[in-house]
């Protein structure tokens, strides 16, 4: 019996298993009945707990982007809802369940999430104990199943992965020591419930151990940065690592001090032994917007390296490097199966790519993503401009979490809440992907020498562009 999902599962040789006992077996049964996809009775209806809407006074608070509309309030409902919910909904598929009825809600999930193997994404039961620890932290909690076909070769080869989003607790003019204490104490809870849960690989959102706030571009923030074998984030991920048989993937800044104390942005991946395997950092630091990251750290020298671990072979797109499709591509061709794409990004900019982006890398590349992002409204004391014509302003934007995994079969799970915290476990057969490739045969049929060759041609000085001009205009 695998730790937390309460039923047996093939190729995955952990201990464990915990029984539903208390009054949340109610709520836990309802969940397991529901074949939505989506655990509705785990939603709390509760106002978001974590997201410091109200971290500062309110006149320092003002939420801000009125991008659309060039400065005015929308007056066409379409303005910012302040509990960063759609419309009083916690995600898309809240919102559908909602108003359609069984027979076009399939339909609807059908073409916007893709069916594995025939059907629509499975549920998976939860642990009740974790349950109830997400209801008392009002947290969403979320878990599902994509499954492969039996092969007459090769057994199931399944893997349990597990995505966190969430948002800072304590006001962002409280010290940094604070700021970043409460910060580990929540992480250190929700890493418990993955461990709890079976979860054996964990990635975390880009910097999760601070506030987003290199949106002021004051430098004092820097001090968040940490060594990455005894920074204290990075040794109570160690010992979660170990304590939880898990490899865990945590996206933060790093303080190099081999290299004159720069500042990256980076990925570390840690072993379930608890060991330092590696790091990635960051490829492509935003300009755009409020995301002033390049005050802070250059692009990222380590390539696209893929971590061997004891569950699969992992690699790690940092945010904003999911708009770059050779980015995505070159985990891909050093052969990972499972990317992870840990995230900091707002409504207002890039909500509409968001389910695109990852879901487009899986098929692209036939691997597993794993898309996290960052959830809650974070507001600092000194407002901050970033050249784009709005007016000064205290916060980001709203953070919109939404975090899902993509299949390479074109499938994908529905969201975690886009206002609260999360937790969500993946089961996924890493068959698929031998599977998809045979079927679809897209690495295969890639031109990669001609590729090769274009790119070759195209970072020369002198390049000239491959334009065959009408003869007759
Ligand atoms: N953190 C980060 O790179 N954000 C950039 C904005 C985006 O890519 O949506």
């Amino acid at each position: 019996m695998v730790r937390g999902l309460l039923r047996p599962k093939p190729g995955i040789g952990r201990k464990g298993g915990l029984q539903s006992t208390s009054a949340d077996s109610r709520l836990l049964s309802t969940a397991m009945r529901d074949t939505s996809g989506v655990l509705r009775s785990l939603q709390a209806t509760t106002p978001m707990k974590f997201g410091v809407l109200n971290a500062l006074p309110k006149e320092v608070s003002g939420t801000h982007d009125y991008t659309a509309t060039n400065g005015a309030a929308p007056t066409n409902g379409a303005a910012p809802v302040d509990d960063g919910s759609l419309a009083g909904h916690e995600s898309l598929e809240a919102l559908l369940e909602k108003y359609l009825p069984e027979k076009e809600l399939e339909q609807a999930i059908r073409v916007l999430h893709g069916y594995n193997q025939g059907k629509r994404v499975g549920t998976l039961p939860i642990d009740e104990n974790v349950a109830s620890t997400a209801a008392a932290l009002d947290m969403d909690l979320k878990a599902y199943q994509f499954t492969a076909a039996e092969e007459e070769m090769r057994e199931p080869r399944t893997v349990v992965m597990g995505l966190v989003q969430n948002s800072i607790d304590v006001p962002t003019t409280e010290p940094f020591k604070v700021q970043k204490q409460s910060l580990i104490d929540k992480i250190e809870k929700i890493c418990d419930m993955a461990g709890e849960s079976g979860v054996q690989i964990l990635c975390l959102q880009e910097a999760w151990n601070m506030p987003f706030a290199f949106c002021t571009r004051e430098k004092r923030w820097c001090e968040f940065a940490e060594d990455l074998e005894t920074g204290a984030s990075m040794l109570k991920i160690k010992e979660l690592a170990k304590k939880w048989d898990m490899v865990i993937v945590t996206t933060i800044l790093e303080r190099d001090d081999v290299h004159s104390s720069t500042v990256w942005n980076t990925a570390v991946v840690v072993g379930h032994n608890g060991n330092v395997i590696g790091k990635h950092r960051k490829n492509h630091i935003p300009r755009v917007n409020d995301f002033n990251e390049s005050t802070y750290y250059m692009e990222g020298n380590t390539g696209h390296p893929v971590f061997e671990t004891k569950y699969a072979k992992i690699g790690v797109n940092i945010c904003y490097g999911r708009h770059h499709t050779l980015n995505w591509m070159g985990f891909g061709l050093n052969g990972a199966e499972i990317v992870f794409n840990p995230s900091a990004t707002v409504g207002e900019l890039s909500e509409p790519m968001w389910a695109i982006e990852a879901r487009n890398a899986a098929i692209n590349n036939t691997y597993f993503v794993g898309a996290i992002n960052r959830v809650g409204t974070e507001t600092f004391e000194n407002e901050f401009t970033s050249g784009d014509e709005k007016p000064a302003h205290h916060d980001f934007g709203h953070f919109y979490g939404s975090s899902y995994v993509a299949s390479p079969d074109a499938s994908r799970t529905p969201a975690l809440a886009r206002n609260k915290d999360g937790l969500m476990i993946v089961e996924c057969d890493l068959n698929i992907i031998q599977q998809v490739r045979d079927r679809w045969g897209i690495q295969m049929t890639g031109r990669h020498d001609m590729y090769a060759k274009l790119l070759a041609r195209y970072i020369q000085h002198d390049f000239e562009p491959q334009i065959i001009r009408d003869p007759q205009l």
